[in-house]
């Protein structure tokens, strides 16, 4: 349900948030009730110090793309969209947001990334096993539209209001929450030191994990399974409260090459620094990656490249890449007009791994939305495996935890069904002085147990490295 060309006429940052209620109020003579989407521009904030100065106002968002050009922060959340019981997650999402749309006074004009943007994700299986208490704060989806969202986009800076008005509502109070809001903004911060990190608990012991993976292994080679991605998780504690703002700002500063993306729930918070993109829609423009196939960097630049080199040419992990690129392709083929896949994949180089790349691009077909695009994507044999539906039956049965949101879809979209989505790994969930972490590996017939176990070591650096414990 795409509308071509944007919602593109009236500028929104020459209207005062005034203005746009005034215009918003015309429309009370058809609906008794309206929402509205308020924009102001706002210079002198970056979306990290929104971050931080927002911590008492409710559960707060964050999201940076690989490039830095958008960033966007929340706080409070004006609605909670869930998938309703027995609905497909992902279409019952795109109905409650057309809903939502159908009875909203957007502006004429709206700067990407302002306005109404729904900002969440999907757990990595569509159900969370709620017999343990880990995930409890997060449903199988949820997509929130902030209460105020602060967006960083191309070098402005918008700060954007929701609200619900009828025919009672004093249109000063609300453009008033605009000063307030902002003299909030003003005051300093505080920064908050990182904790020490006093253990780290792996439940999963070695023994544990080779069996698992010799079991992979073996039904990959009897051929009832290609490929399986096995994960495993690991309890950081420290002595003091995670400062997530402390946490997001090394990430940014360390993690380059990726999203950064945390999402809280009260006293949770699912945070991490993926490079994994699993689609971005603009308009009829469609991007997607292929990102399977790991090593480590190396300590010379000499090293670096003789790793690379290795990459590029093993036989292991060429195979793991390439479920995933064939996958995709097939995936995306009946929504795009044309696609352009390279043969060959290139280096991704991260801070302290490098993965096997292969960019998608295509041209889509007018009928596509960005959720049923996530929904046919996800998960690709990069987080679940190949077959699908025989790899996360493998999952479901013999990983011994609930992935939750690991290595699910989490993104942005807007009122055009635009938007970009990343797939959550590089992760972990955080309650106050705790930190769970989670790590996977692509199995295939080559695996070798010891080596998928040194693969999993390298990829909790990221986030070990970003709550300070790797010193
Ligand atoms: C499942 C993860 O990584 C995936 C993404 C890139 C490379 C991968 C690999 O080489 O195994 C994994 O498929 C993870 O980091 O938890
Ligand atoms: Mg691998």
């Amino acid at each position: 349900m795409r509308t071509s060309g944007g919602i593109c006429m009236i500028q929104t940052e020459k209207i005062s948030v005034h203005d746009q209620l005034h215009q918003a109020t015309a429309n009370l003579i058809n609906q008794t009730q309206i929402e509205v989407s308020l924009v102001e521009p706002i210079n002198e904030i970056s979306a990290l110090e929104f971050f931080k100065k927002t911590q008492l106002l409710g559960d707060r968002i964050f999201w940076k793309n690989p490039t830095g050009d958008m960033q966007i922060a929340g706080v409070g959340a004006h609605k909670r969209l869930k998938p309703k019981n027995g609905e497909d997650r992902f279409q019952s999402i795109r109905e409650q947001w057309e809903a939502y749309l159908e009875t909203c006074s957007l502006p004429d004009e709206s700067v990407t990334g302002t306005g109404p943007i729904l900002f969440g994700g999907f757990s990595f299986m569509d159900h969370i096993d709620q017999t343990d208490d880990t995930w409890e704060a997060f449903a199988s989806g949820e997509m929130i539209l902030a209460k105020w969202m602060l967006t960083e986009q191309d070098g402005q800076t918008y700060l954007t209001h929701h609200a619900t008005i009828d025919e009672t509502t004093n249109v000063n109070e609300i453009a008033n929450r605009f000063t307030e809001m902002k003299k909030v903004l003003s005051k300093p911060i505080m920064e908050e030191a990182l904790p020490k990190m006093q253990s780290m608990n792996d439940q999963f012991t070695y023994e544990h994990w080779e069996t698992l993976l010799n079991e992979a292994i073996d039904t990959i080679r009897e051929q009832a399974l290609e490929k399986v991605v096995l994960a495993r998780k690991t309890d950081v504690l420290f002595d003091h409260k995670i400062p997530l703002a402390e946490v997001i700002e090394r990430m940014i500063d360390k993690q380059t090459n990726s999203y950064v993306f945390v999402i809280e729930q009260e006293n949770d918070a699912f945070i991490g620094a993926t490079p994994e993109r699993l689609v971005q829609v603009k308009g009829n423009e469609l991007l997607s990656a292929c990102l399977a196939g790991t090593t480590a960097r190396g300590k010379t630049e000499d090293d670096d490249e003789m790793l690379a080199w290795q990459l590029l040419n093993d036989k292991k992990n060429r195979e793991e890449h390439d479920y995933v690129v064939q996958m995709i392709k097939q995936s995306v083929a009946p929504y795009v007009e044309s696609f352009d896949i390279p043969d060959t994949p290139v280096i991704y180089p991260l801070k302290s791994l490098q993965h096997l790349f292969t960019p998608v691009t295509a041209t889509l077909k007018n009928d596509a939305t960005i959720l049923e695009l996530v929904k046919q994507l996800h998960p690709t044999p990069a987080l679940g495996g190949e077959p699908r539906d025989k790899a996360l039956q493998f999952i479901d049965e013999k990983e011994p935890f609930d992935r939750g949101w690991y290595a699910g879809p989490i993104g942005w979209l807007d009122a055009n069904f635009d938007g970009e989505f990343a797939v959550a790994i590089r992760s972990g969930l955080i309650t106050e002085n705790q930190a769970t972490l989670f790590a996977g590996c692509g199995v295939v017939k080559d695996s070798d147990p010891q080596a998928e176990y040194e693969e999993t070591r390298i990829k909790f650096i990221p986030m070990l490295d970003a709550l300070g414990g790797t010193q």
